[in-house]
């Protein structure tokens, strides 16, 4: 994998066919791995782990703070023995690699009873503050100082309290829960996120030996216990990665089987493919999705699970400018997330962008051209929106790719696009 990689691909005739296999999930593991903070006996065995540079990432955090873990690619199982000690810091170096490295702060302040995490900082897609984490961890009795760009966090041991979050955030959500599975006395997170992800993370947390009730509900119950031991899961699958091939086979008129997808983590994208004309087929062995000749225009709006994922938001835009006619994009979430419509607009996209709401007039001819991505689903929906372009795109910057997909040209290669990834140097 190199950043200097890029990614040709010859669009305008393509027509995916065949079936494709999806990963677990990357927003799902990387809390799983951070859960293994708070083991203090016992092995752990994660399986369906995807091969990514995040995860390799993650691993490198956990390992930092003295958690033995080994990441076996061949069979995608991740294996850990328990840490007797953990250490208190995640610095700079890997924090700022990847911002839900921001998840051990919960796990090594309960653990520990004081963390030392560096402050993300924003992303390419927003600012992306921590507050309502802090907030929390404060609620729980834990004295929070920033200090020389991190944060530090003490509380002798957390307490139970009641938390109400301003917004449904996933990653306070999944950082508060983790801090109360080890807090004295009983800790309610109203207003929790919902997400597939969360209810992953507490399925894990509960085999550990937390008492997590609500997930997947707007309010979660973590009864504190006074230890937790290891445990063996399957990461849940990638319904990212999932919708990310099911709009591939809809923007090509193509007929896709996306093995073992679950309908119920992709409900909201599959009723707006469904509006635009595109056939959905519930398979025993997955979801069937056929694109057709034409495909109706439609309106979004990401929300909060069970909205539509401001994650599928940038691949969604590829579908809706090859619709025909005007299409919205509201994005609700993040405040920076259409910088991929800039280089769209590069391959010949129509499209009028008024702060958080982009117009898009599809349906209108797309050449190849040469774009980079400017975050992880940007670089997705440029190499879909590559496949009907006419021409040769060519789509650099691929570190945010390998971030979130493993082997994308790969797999879209297999279903019969003509993509190929050329090495750098
Ligand atoms: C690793 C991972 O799982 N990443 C996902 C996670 O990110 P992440 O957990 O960072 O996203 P959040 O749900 O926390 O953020 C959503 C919104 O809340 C704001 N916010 C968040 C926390 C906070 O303390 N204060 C605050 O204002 C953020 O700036 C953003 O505008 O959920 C996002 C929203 O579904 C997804 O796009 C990311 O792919
Ligand atoms: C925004 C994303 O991830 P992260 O929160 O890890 O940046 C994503 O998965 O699309």
């Amino acid at each position: 994998m190199s950043n200097v990689d890029k990614i040709k691909i010859r669009g305008g005739n393509t027509h995916l066919n065949g079936t494709v296999e999806i990963e677990g999930a990357k927003n799902a593991v990387l809390p799983l791995l951070a859960a293994l903070i708070l083991a203090s006996e016992g092995e752990t065995e994660l399986s369906n782990v995807p091969i990514l540079s995040d995860v390799f990432t993650m691993n490198e955090v956990i390992r930092h703070l003295n958690v033995d873990v080994e990441f076996d690619e061949v069979n995608k199982v991740v294996k850990s023995k328990a840490a007797q000690k953990v250490e208190i810091e995640a610095p700079y170096e890997y924090v700022s690699k990847m911002r839900a490295s921001i998840v051990v702060m919960g796990p090594i302040l309960a653990r520990n009873g004081q963390s030392r995490v560096s402050m993300p900082g924003g992303c390419s897609i927003g600012s992306r503050p921590i507050d309502l984490h802090l907030r929390g961890f404060e609620a729980m009795g834990a004295e929070i100082n920033q200090n020389a760009g991190y944060i530090e966090a003490k509380a002798d041991r957390l307490h139970g309290a009641n938390i109400y979050l301003d917004f449904p955030s996933v990653g306070a959500t999944q950082n508060l829960m983790m801090a109360a599975t080890l807090a004295d006395g009983t800790t309610t997170i109203e207003n929790a996120a919902r997400e597939p992800e969360i209810v992953d993370l507490a399925n894990l947390l509960n085999k550990m030996g937390a008492q997590v009730q609500g997930a997947g509900t707007d309010t979660l119950i973590i009864k504190g216990v006074e230890k937790m031991h290891g445990a063996n899961h399957s990461v849940v699958q990638d319904r990212i990665e999932a919708g990310t091939f099911m709009i591939a086979a809809a923007m090509t008129q193509g007929n896709v089987l996306v093995k073992d997808a679950i309908r119920e983590h992709n409900r909201p994208l599959l009723a707006k493919m469904i509006e635009m004309g595109v056939e959905v087929i519930e398979e025993p062995d997955g979801i069937r999705i056929i694109g057709p000749k034409h495909l109706k225009p439609s309106k979004v709006k990401t929300i909060p699970h069970p909205g539509f994922p401001t994650d599928m938001q940038a691949q969604m835009t590829a579908l809706q400018a090859v619709a025909e006619g005007e299409s919205t994009m509201v994005e609700t979430v993040f405040e920076n997330r259409f910088q991929h419509l800039e280089e769209m607009r590069r391959m010949g996209l129509d499209v009028d962008i008024t702060r958080n709401t982009a117009l898009i007039e599809g349906g209108k001819k797309l050449q190849g051209a040469e774009v980079k991505s400017t975050d992880l689903r940007a670089s997705a929906a440029l190499i879909l929106l590559g496949m009907v372009a006419d021409g040769e795109t060519t789509v650099g910057e691929l570190k945010h790719l390998d971030r979130g997909y493993y082997n994308f040209h790969g797999k879209l290669a297999q279903l019969g696009a003509d993509i190929e990834r050329e090495s750098g140097y």
